[in-house]
C-alpha cells in the first residue's frame, strides 16, 4: 500500500484495527518467548496499547509508524509529552520513558543495533501478498539471528473482503526462509471485530505464532 493510503486511513479515522484493550494473545504468550528485559521492535505500530503493556513489563520499546497523528495520539492518550530527536535514517524519534516511536517508513529504518525481540500485530497482514516478502526480508535484516518475536495473523474467506487486513496462512509463512514458525494459539474471533463483520466477513481466525530468526537475509 502507498503511504498516502495509510495517511488517509488516519485522517478519515478508519482505524477499526486499533484495539481499546491489550491484545490477549500478547499477554497469554509473550513471557513464554523468554525475551525478558530485551528491547522490542514493533513495526507498523499504529498507536497500539500493546506497546504500553510491553513497556510496563520492563522492555524498551521501539515502534515504527508512518503517520504522525498516530504517534501524537499515542502520547496524548498516555498523557506524556515526548521529546523529539532527528535520526540519521531520517525517521523522527518521539520518546518518553522506555518507549520510542519513530515516525517514518519502516523500509527506511536503520537501527543502531539489531533487535532480539519483536512484536508484529497487524503489520504483516497490512501488506498485500506481493509486498510481504519485502516486509519479512526487512524485518529479518533488523533482527539478530536467534531473535524471537510474536506474529499475529488473520485468516478469512478470500472472496468475502478485499484487504487490508489481508489473510495470511501457514503455508505462506512456512515458505519463507528467514524465520522458524511455531503456532502458539488459534481462535475464531469474528465476534470481536464488528467492523470486519460489517464489511462482510462470516469467519475470522486469529493466530499467534512464535517466530525465530534463522537464516541471514538474502
Ligand atoms: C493495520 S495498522 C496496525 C497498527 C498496530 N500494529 C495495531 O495493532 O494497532 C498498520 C499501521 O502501519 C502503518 N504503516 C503502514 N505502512 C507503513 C510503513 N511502511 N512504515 C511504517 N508504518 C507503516 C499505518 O499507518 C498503520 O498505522
Amino acid at each position: 500500500m502507498e503511504p498516502q493510503f495509510w495517511h488517509d486511513i488516519w485522517t478519515e479515522r478508519k482505524i477499526g484495527f486499533h484495539r481499546s484493550d491489550m491484545h490477549p494473545m500478547l499477554q497469554n504468550h509473550w513471557h513464554s518467548l523468554g525475551r525478558e528485559g530485551l528491547d522490542v521492535l514493533v513495526p507498523l505500530s499504529g498507536k497500539t496499547l500493546d506497546m504500553r503493556w510491553l513497556a510496563s513489563e520492563g522492555h524498551q520499546v521501539t515502534g515504527i509508524e508512518l503517520d504522525q497523528r498516530a504517534v501524537d495520539e499515542f502520547f496524548e492518550e498516555w498523557q506524556c509529552q515526548p521529546a523529539v530527536d532527528a535520526r540519521v535514517d531520517g525517521l523522527a524519534d518521539h520518546h518518553s520513558g522506555n518507549i520510542h516511536l519513530l515516525v517514518g517508513d519502516f523500509f527506511g529504518f536503520q537501527p543502531e543495533a539489531r533487535f532480539e525481540a519483536f512484536y508484529d500485530r497487524a503489520a504483516l497482514i497490512a501488506m498485500p501478498e506481493a509486498m510481504r516478502p519485502d516486509y519479512l526480508r526487512k524485518l529479518a535484516s533488523v533482527v539478530v539471528e536467534g531473535g524471537v518475536g510474536m506474529l499475529i495473523t488473520f485468516e478469512y474467506p478470500d472472496h468475502e473482503m478485499d484487504g487490508p487486513p489481508f489473510p495470511v496462512r501457514r503455508p505462506e509463512l512456512d515458505a519463507q526462509n528467514w524465520f522458524r514458525v511455531e503456532q502458539l494459539e488459534r481462535q475464531e474471533v469474528i465476534g470481536y471485530y464488528s467492523h470486519l463483520q460489517e464489511a462482510g466477513l462470516t469467519s475470522l481466525v486469529e493466530t499467534a505464532y512464535r517466530l525465530e530468526r534463522t537464516a541471514e537475509p538474502a
